[in-house]
């Protein structure tokens, strides 16, 4: 596992979106595994940059997006799909229809999780899976459990990440209670992971997803397993580490 800790955001960002176009650079059909949370928006800004200036291209790319939440109406602004779409897939060259985010909507949501599995079985393995991290360890929406599910499936969220997610909608009671993720399978599927974590506040966790037990309590410590796996900390986040 490859550690870094940036002392400034524009290194940071430069170093996750050079990464990504470099994977492009030498193979112009990578699949990518997105996410949304904060900590990727400068990457997907500096990738937009880098490809309205012609220095990546993403027109034979496609992506898969690591979770959606359950019953936000279309075109809700908080939806993950709503988010990708506008940090970053609408102003860059990818085909929208490359594009794949799990539908929150679907009247049979079994049937969604497993025909996500089934795209991403067949256009997969994912080259590049770019990853946040919840204060309680989770990836993607896996959240502690005595056991992990490995593809993807319909989530209950925990009171800590909807507490967490709280700030983005109008009360704690319009966040969402369950939503579709990745499982811990899929996600370790990637040929390489990028972790992406900024702020103190998810210092504690930081280390111990990275060098604590290798746990369902804390699902991001599944990724010491991996055997590509790069981690890019911001000087909060990178604190104990
Ligand atoms: O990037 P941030 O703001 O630390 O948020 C990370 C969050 O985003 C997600 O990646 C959203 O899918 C979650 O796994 C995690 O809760």
């Amino acid at each position: 596992m490859n550690i870094y800790t940036f002392q400034h955001e524009a290194d940071f960002n430069a170093t996750g979106a050079g990464l990504i176009a470099s994977l492009l650079h030498t193979k112009p059909r990578a699949v990518l595994g997105l996410a949304t949370g904060s900590s990727p928006i400068g990457i997907y800004q500096r990738l937009i940059e880098m490809n309205q200036k012609g220095l990546v291209s993403f027109a034979k790319a496609s992506s898969y997006n690591l979770d959606e939440y359950v019953g936000l109406p279309e075109g809700h602004p908080e939806s993950y799909r709503s988010f990708m779409n506008e940090k970053l897939f609408n102003h860059i060259d990818i085909k929208i229809e490359n594009t794949h985010v799990p539908d929150g909507n679907a009247a049979d949501l079994e049937a969604e999780c497993q025909k996500y599995d089934a795209m991403l079985e067949a256009n997969g393995p994912v080259d590049l899976q770019i990853l946040g991290i919840g204060h309680n360890g989770h990836i993607g929406f896996n959240e502690p459990d005595e056991s992990l599910i490995g593809g993807t499936h319909v989530v209950k969220l925990q009171e800590k990440t909807r507490t967490a997610n709280a700030r983005f909608f109008p009360s704690l009671d319009d966040v969402p209670t369950q939503a579709i993720t990745m499982g811990v399978g899929s996600i370790l599927k990637a040929k390489q992971i990028m972790l992406l974590v900024r702020g103190e506040d998810k210092a504690e966790i930081v280390k111990r997803a990275l060098t604590g037990p290798i746990t369902s309590q804390c699902p991001a410590s599944l990724l010491q397993c991996h055997p590509n796996v790069v981690v890019l900390l911001d000087q909060g986040a990178g604190r104990l580490i």
